[in-house]
């Protein structure tokens, strides 16, 4: 199958797992860091913090970019009503590593798509369980320093991938991008669609 983009589409990313998961596509698309803070004032659901930040990162770049169509992203993970970001350090990551150790998190990714009279959101939810983690598993997966760019200081695609024991949902989410729902979401809104001369 083939597709095109109805639209110049830019993602307002640093992530190099987005980048890869968003070229499954196969459509052309530029990259451009949104450089923002990723905080926020107020009281908010994980999901609604997830798809603030990532409105907030779409549009520091629709912005600049008013005929383009931005999708920005947002990745967090919820353990027992904590939430865990990126660890600042590696006795950070450590202590990220402990609470995940034998329980199940919830891994939760805000996608918003801006620009172009679009502006649509949505939050999707993946649910993992990690094996009982001794103390060197933790320390040596810490001291490959994998954990620090990473929410919940873990990749599902690299050495964290080790310790899980089952996931509940779609594994593109954790890695930073729900890509099939945010293909079906492009198909709907018509910023995509099948290329007819090669689907003929
Ligand atoms: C849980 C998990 C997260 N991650 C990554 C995906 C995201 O890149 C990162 C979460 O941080 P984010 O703040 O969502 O994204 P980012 O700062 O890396 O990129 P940008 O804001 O520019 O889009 O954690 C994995 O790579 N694997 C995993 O298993």
């Amino acid at each position: 199958m083939k597709l095109i983009a109805n639209k110049n589409i830019i993602l307002a990313t640093e992530s190099p797992r987005r980048k890869e998961l968003f070229s499954i596509l196969g459509i052309p698309f530029e990259v451009q860091p949104s450089g923002i803070v990723e905080t926020l004032d107020g009281v908010y659901t994980p999901e609604e913090m997830a798809i603030k930040i990532a409105h907030n990162k779409a549009i520091v770049i629709a912005e600049k970019n008013p005929d383009a169509v931005v999708i920005g992203a947002d990745t967090t993970v919820r353990i027992n009503e904590e939430l865990l970001t990126k660890p600042s350090d590696k006795l950070q990551a450590k202590e990220f590593m402990k609470k995940l150790s034998g329980n199940t998190h919830q891994v939760i990714t805000g996608v918003s798509i801006l620009g172009a009279n679009v502006s649509i959101a949505f939050a999707e939810s993946t649910l993992v369980k990690f094996y009982d983690l001794t103390d060197e598993q933790i320390d040596a997966y810490v001291q490959s320093g994998d954990p620090l760019d990473k929410a919940g200081g873990y990749g599902i695609q690299t050495m964290g991938g080790l310790f899980v024991e089952k996931i509940q949902g779609d594994y593109n989410n954790v890695v930073g991008l729900p890509i099939s729902r945010l293909f079906q979401t492009l198909l709907k809104l018509e910023l995509i669609e099948f290329d007819k001369e090669l689907t003929k």
